[in-house]
This record gives structure tokens, sequence and C-alpha cells, in this order.
């Protein structure tokens, strides 16, 4: 199953499955006879559950779980919005492959698989502000590149990114998806200055000014990035497998967000690894109702905070899979 356009992608999303309510309901049943009080592991118990569900089964593993790290970039950037230069996008991604960056360490930390993928880096999306950033058919390629990125045998997903200019994109994206103002949706990415900061202001509100009105799609085409289409596209193919999926900062929340504003319940599969440091992505997760795992003021993107969640809900699912019953350990009360 692929798609050709964005037409395609959408009709996809639109079909995609449902946890097994059986094994959900089986996770449940098997996690009140668990060797504890009642409700004593906290939001474990949840997340646990709802992996089991997406899984289907009531005893799961993770074992497999797979990062992909998307690298594009920006017309925007050549408008001095972030605090470094649009060369530092191919330089990570050679750092990517050394080993050298944050989410080498991460992954490994969290046993994940970790590949890299660069899309198109000598050439820049548009600048959003004169036009689309991307065609439809630009679009439609980045979403297949991280579509077929995902391994169908992973039991857990973390998709990240690298992209100078990126925390713009991702900011007007979400702007044009939610509302409000530029103020409450550009944060300093990088760290730029008050006057980097104002000028980010006024390109994301030139930017949705001048795409608003598109749907969800469109806005991604108009506004995102090839980083970020593949970050989308290998969130919704991971649906389609029974994936479930860790998002990580801002930028990653706002390629998903596109899918839950085209259809409603897309991100049922996704828990939010993390809230980041960047200003709005409190706001952006609010918008989604999603809850974070952890809150350790990140601001990197990568895909790290979620790898850092990796562990935890590994954690909560060995609990659910591993521990015994009351009947088995022969515990009295249960
Ligand atoms: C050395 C370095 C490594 C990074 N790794 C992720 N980002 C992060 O910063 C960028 C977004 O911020 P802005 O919109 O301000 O450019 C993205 O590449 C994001 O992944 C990095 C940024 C730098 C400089
Ligand atoms: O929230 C993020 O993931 C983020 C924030 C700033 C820069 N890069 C990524």
């Amino acid at each position: 199953m692929t798609f050709s356009d964005l037409a395609g992608f959408e009709a996809l999303l639109r079909e995609a499955p449902e946890p097994d309510a059986a094994a959900r309901a089986a996770a449940e049943a098997r996690n009140a006879r668990l060797t504890k009080p009642a409700g004593s592991l906290g939001r474990l118990e949840e997340i646990a559950i709802w992996y089991a569900g997406w899984r289907g089964t009531a005893r799961p593993r993770i074992a497999r779980p797979q990062i992909l790290v998307f690298a594009g970039n920006h017309g925007i950037a050549a408008r001095g919005v972030s605090a470094f230069p649009v060369e530092v996008t191919a330089q990570m991604v050679a750092n990517f492959e050394h080993g050298g960056a944050a989410i080498n360490q991460l992954a490994r930390n969290a046993g994940a698989t970790l590949s890299v993928h660069a899309l198109d880096l000598d050439r820049p999306t548009e600048d959003f502000t004169r036009g689309p950033a991307m065609d439809e058919a630009a679009c439609v390629a980045a979403l297949r590149t991280g579509w077929d990125a995902v391994d169908p045998e992973a039991d857990l997903l973390v998709t990240g990114e690298m992209g100078i200019g990126n925390t713009t994109s991702a900011a007007a994206l979400a702007n044009a998806l939610f509302g409000g103002t530029a103020e409450d949706w550009v944060g300093r990415g990088t760290g730029v200055d008050d006057t980097g900061l104002a000028l980010k202001r006024e390109v994301c509100a030139a930017g949705v000014a001048r795409h608003a009105g598109k749907p969800p799609l469109g806005l991604l085409a108009a506004l995102g990035g090839r980083e970020v289409a593949a970050m989308a596209g290998a969130i919704a193919r991971a649906r389609r497998l029974r994936i479930p999926v860790l998002l990580d900062g801002f930028i990653c929340t706002a390629a998903a967000a596109v899918l839950d504003r085209t259809v409603p319940g897309a991100l049922d599969h996704c828990l939010a690894g993390h809230v980041s440091a960047e200003h709005a992505h409190p706001r952006l997760l609010a918008a989604l109702a999603k809850e974070p795992l952890l809150a350790m003021n990140q601001r990197l993107g990568e895909g790290t905070g979620a790898a850092l969640a990796i562990p935890v809900l590994r954690g909560a699912v060995e609990c659910l899979s591993g521990m015994a019953t009351f009947a088995e350990a022969g515990v009295s009360g249960g």
C-alpha cells in the first residue's frame, strides 16, 4: 500500500487501524491481578495497557525500538531565523553518521536502532513567505521517505529531525493549524536573541497570512520542510503497522499535528515522549491533548527527548508482562 499524491496519503490515513480491544482488556485484567496495590505503578499501568492494545497482546515486550532521524534544509533559513548557519544541517548529518551526536548516545542507552535520512540537503525548500515551501510532488516524496523508512518489525518508533530554521517552520505550521498569533507559537529555537525572535515572528506571520485557508496537508507542503513531512509519513506508516510512537519535541509534534488535523484520532498510537523547553511545545501538546512522559528541559530535537522516554515505556511494559500475579506468587490480599 502506498500513495502518489496528498489525496492518496489522506485516504490511507482514513483507513488506519484501531488498537486490539481484546488484547487491551486482557492487559487490564492482568494488571489488576499483579502483585502490587491497585494503581500503585501510577501512569506506568496506563501506558503499558495502551501499548498492549496497540501490539495486540496482553504480555508485550519492547525488543526492537527504532529511531529515525530526518534532515532537511529550509529556504527561510537564509533570512537569519536561526542562531546557526545552514551548513550545520549537513555537518550534523555527518556527526550522526560518526556516532558523535546526542541522539547516538541516547539511542544506544535505549537499545534502539538509529538511522539517518538526509533529504535533498543541497536543495533547500522555497522561502514560504514568497510561495509554498514545497510543491505537492516534493511533499509527497518526503512523506514517502518517512513512510518507507519504518521497519515493519519494529515494536516502537521515535522520529527525530535536523534542519536549521525548522523551529520557524514548525511554529508557522502550528500557528496555521491551531490559530492564535506568531507570539503564541514562535520561540528561540537554537537560541536567537530578541532581534532574531522578532524576525522569526515576522517570518511566521507572513507565512501564515500567505497560506491561511489551506487544508492541513496543504499547510504541511506550504510551511513545512522535507524532514517535517518525512516525520509525518513515518508516524502515519507506524499507525498502519500498529507500531506505537513516542513523539519528540516541538518540530516532531508539529509534524504529527498535521495528521491529527487531517483525521481526528490519527495520533492515538502516539504518546508525547517529553515536553521540550521550546516556548510553544506545551501549548502544542495541550492542543493535541497529549500529556508528556518527561520534562527534562531539553530543547535539542534529533529525537533525543523521546529516546530518553523509551526506557520509561519499556519499564512499564516489563512490569505488566513480567510481574507475578497474587495467585502465582502466593501473596495474600489480591
Ligand atoms: C549543533 C546543532 C545540533 C542540533 N541538533 C538538533 N538541532 C535543532 O536545532 C534546529 C532548530 O533550531 P533553529 O530553528 O533555531 O535552527 C534543528 O536542526 C533542530 O533539530 C540542532 C542545532 C544545532 C546548532
Ligand atoms: O523542541 C525541540 O525539539 C527543539 C527545540 C529547539 C531546537 N530544536 C528542537
